[in-house]
């Protein structure tokens, strides 16, 4: 079972520090809910794991073999908070490129890709793009998926048939999910992690994420 482990991650701007105590692991099967306020790091952290944002320290492994990019070898996929396909090109030429091949044809029958296959990306409404950014991501070849807001611009109907679409991927690869939706991560997460103060807090129990100050107890 792939195991993502990450450790010992430092990051300051500017001489200001964001993130100074950091653990945070997932194994396959599982989906893990980061959470913190807005400023606090969760896609500073998320860019560090994948390898693109390199940070003054960190210790990155999967199953105990270090690694400095996460993209590398397509071991770690990773969906930024904003739009990342390019405009001009054919959702089905674009899905071709990323997609696993085992599992192209389970993609090809999914709804936001038949309904918008002959179009291009930036012919897309923000939630339709959403979808179909967040389920290529889901069925690249990657072991690990980082998804950075993914709930944002997603309609109530779709964000259920996403969260059941996040247990499936789960099922084979390991999931790292932020969003400010966090009732939404609460319900798909097996686990929570809360990122306060540049430090990482295994949540046991909701209760501590009023005692930490990130939802209010009223
Ligand atoms: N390139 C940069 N240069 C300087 N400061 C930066 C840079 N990128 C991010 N920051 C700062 O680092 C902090 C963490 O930013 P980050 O985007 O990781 O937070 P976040 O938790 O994802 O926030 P949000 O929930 O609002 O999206 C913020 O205070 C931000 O202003």
């Amino acid at each position: 079972m792939n195991y993502l482990k990450v450790d010992s991650v430092e990051l300051a701007y500017d001489g200001r520090n964001i993130l100074q105590s950091i653990f945070i692991d997932c194994k396959q099967g599982e989906i893990v809910g980061l959470l913190g306020r807005n400023g606090c790091g969760k896609s500073s952290l998320l860019k560090i794991i994948f390898g693109t944002l390199k940070p003054d320290h960190k210790y990155i492994s999967i199953n105990d073999n270090y690694i400095d990019t996460g993209y590398h070898n397509s071991r770690i996929a990773y969906l930024p908070q904003h739009n990342y396909l390019p405009g001009g090109i054919a959702i089905e030429k674009l899905a071709r490129q990323i997609v696993d091949a085992d599992y192209w044809d389970e993609f090809t029958t999914l709804l936001v890709y038949q309904n918008y296959h002959k179009q291009t990306i930036s012919s897309l409404s923000g939630g339709e793009l959403r979808q179909l950014e967040i389920m290529i991501i889901l069925y690249s070849k990657a072991d690990f998926i980082l998804l950075d807001e993914p709930f944002t611009h997603v309609s109530p109907i779709q964000a259920e048939r996403l969260k059941s679409a996040l247990r499936d991927c789960a099922t084979r690869k390991g999931i790292i999910i932020t969003d400010h939706q966090y009732r939404n991560i609460l319900e798909v997460s097996n686990r929570l992690v809360l990122l306060t103060n540049g430090c990482t807090k295994h949540i046991v129990h909701t209760d501590e994420l009023i005692t930490y100050g990130y939802i209010s107890g009223h």
